[in-house]
């Protein structure tokens, strides 16, 4: 399974369609390069029908916010990607009707502790690495963490590996984590919050081949 987030142009949108990505992210997030508006979302999204499960990427959104994405296009995955608990995970799951992708930030072992205390309030995880001092995002900073950390621990859901990916290490990095499927954003741009479509395309290529991988492995979520 692979995830292209960040989507916020046409090219970058059919590009990741025509690649076959399992799953575009729009960014719903005013400071991100990558941040788009419900409406732009919804007519890069209704740009094709079907092809790839549509992301919507939050950072501790209110519940105002989800409405007015929701009411623009129907989402199949909530990416939460801020310091929101298992309670308030829950309860937007229950509130907006949507499964619910969880990013936790991996920068040693014991970040994988997280896993337990989501497990059931969520419906899937996305593993990326914990950002640092200094950096402008709380994702989408092109920064890997150790991939094999997540051998080290069974993972109870459905996951994705982000963070510092690119068309030249995506097969390493499936090989090495084991991960079920991929996320990338800034490896597949050629300037920062602008995708390339050649690099999209890279990406999807490898990380669909990577020998070790079993990317589609992991269904689509339920539209
Ligand atoms: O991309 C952003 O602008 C962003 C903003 C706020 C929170 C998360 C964000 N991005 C997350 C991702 O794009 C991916 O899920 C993941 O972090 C991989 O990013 P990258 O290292 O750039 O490939």
């Amino acid at each position: 399974m692979v995830k292209i987030c960040g989507i916020n142009d046409a090219a970058g949108f059919d590009a990741a369609l025509a690649a076959g990505a399992d799953l575009v992210g729009f960014v719903f997030f005013p400071p991100s390069p990558r941040a788009v508006s419900p409406a732009v979302a919804a007519s890069l999204s209704a740009r094709q029908a079907g092809g790839a499960g549509r992301v919507g990427l939050f950072v501790d959104p209110d519940d105002a916010l989800l409405e007015a994405v929701l009411a623009a296009l129907p989402l199949d995955l909530i990416q939460l990607h801020g310091a929101e608990s298992p309670e308030r995970c829950a309860m937007l799951r229950a509130r907006f009707g949507r499964p619910v992708m969880k990013a936790l930030g991996i920068a040693a072992e014991s970040d994988l502790a997280a896993l337990d205390r989501y497990a059931g309030a969520v419906d899937r995880f996305l593993l990326d690495a914990k950002p640092v001092p200094g950096d402008a995002l709380p994702g989408g900073n092109a920064r890997r963490f150790d991939w094999s950390l997540p051998t080290r621990r069974r993972i109870p859901l459905p996951w994705l590996l982000a963070g510092g990916l690119t068309p030249a290490n995506v097969a390493d990095a499936i090989a090495e984590s084991g991960a079920p499927g991929v996320d990338v954003s800034s490896g597949v741009e050629r300037a920062r919050g602008v995708k390339d479509p050649a690099m999209v395309a890279a990406f999807v290529a490898s990380a669909h081949a990577a020998p070790d991988a079993a990317p589609r492995r992991m269904a689509r979520p339920a539209t």
